[in-house]
């Protein structure tokens, strides 16, 4: 057999895949191919309208334009919903990069919401969440828009593709996404200074946990991804665009035939950034076991099957200040 051509090692650029016109067919092979080379990718004409977009950066403006004390009162809960100060994100990564520095950026985190009269109510999670104090035509109506937005995107385009990219059929993973685990994230980037210590970063060098990340951001430029050889290659904002990328879950599904790449942000543009990361994972009950046509003779799974809300918590109680405080 031919030893494919490491193509993203010297690459100089992320591959755009584009939805519309294009057939599934199309789409899986070029998805398969990004996930298997590099693990990122642009996404464009997924469907999702402009106007959406605009309306989610506007919420997240609004929102990090309030004064401190009215973020801080609805700062994170035990459900990982609120707000996350500056300097408080992550203060240990995945096994990236040595980190001794939190992050200095802020965010707002929403995830899918469980009312109380959903059976998962309360379950570690499962609960309500967080909203501030703003209008709700100005805050919650237009993110709750997008977040419902991508989530269709997700599940009648991108699954679909995916399992026909792995060799499955296209419904395959339906059943692992009935109740999926969704977070969006609405950053906020002050920016850096020039001269800052080389290790200072918006957000320091990591993996993402679950299943995929599909990210709006603004122009300010700034993420980086790691590639094969160490050497960071630029991420920069494309108009239209989302910038995509495999997490660690996923990989791990895919028996690594997919990589789940370290990246990292850093705001040397001069002015505040803003993007908006969807993370959408799959349901907390989820057994996650290598899929089929990722092993056999020759190639044994090299991950025992867990169950995806299980290992979920344990990332987030080694990585959140905040769930450290709650539980000592
Ligand atoms: O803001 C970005 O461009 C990246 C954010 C990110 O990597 C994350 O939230 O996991
Ligand atoms: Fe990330």
């Amino acid at each position: 057999m031919d030893t494919p051509v490491d193509l993203y090692a010297t690459r100089e650029a992320l591959p755009v895949i584009r939805f519309a016109d294009a057939s599934e067919e199309t789409v899986a092979r070029q998805l398969d191919q990004a996930f298997s080379q590099i693990g990122f990718c642009y996404f464009a004409d997924i469907g999702v309208d402009e106007a959406l977009v605009e309306g989610v950066f506007a919420a997240s403006r609004r929102f990090h334009a309030l004064p401190r004390a009215a973020k801080d009162a609805i700062a994170m809960n035990s459900f990982h919903r609120g707000y996350m100060a500056p300097k408080t994100s992550l203060i240990e990564t995945s096994t990236v990069a040595q980190v001794t520095r939190p992050n200095d950026s802020e965010s707002f985190m929403l995830m899918h919401e469980v009312p109380p009269d959903d059976p998962r109510y309360g379950r570690p999670l499962d609960g309500p969440n967080l909203w501030p104090e703003l209008p709700t035509a100005e805050f919650r109506q237009p993110v709750e828009a997008y977040e419902q937005a991508m989530e269709a995107f997700c599940r009648r385009r991108l699954l679909p593709a995916m399992a026909l990219a792995l060799g499955l059929p296209r419904d395959w993973f339906a059943p692992h996404f009935r109740q999926p685990t969704t977070f969006l994230r609405l950053l906020h980037y002050p920016p850096q200074a020039r001269d800052a210590p080389e290790d200072a970063f918006g957000s320091a060098p990591h993996t993402d946990y679950g299943f995929i990340t599909i990210l709006c951001q603004d122009q300010r430029g700034g993420l980086e991804v790691r590639r094969r050889d160490g050497t960071w290659l630029s991420a920069p904002p494309l108009p239209g665009t989302w910038v995509v990328n495999v997490a660690d879950m996923l990989s791990r599904w895919t028996n690594g035939r997919w990589q789940s790449t370290p990246h990292r942000v850093k705001n040397l543009s001069g002015g505040d950034r803003y993007s908006c990361p969807y993370f959408f994972d799959m349901s907390m009950d989820s057994i996650v076991e290598v899929v089929p046509s990722c092993h056999g003779p020759g190639n044994p799974a090299r991950f025992p099957p867990v169950r995806y809300g299980d290992y979920l918590i344990e990332r987030l109680d080694r990585n959140y200040a905040y769930r450290k405080q709650a539980t000592s």
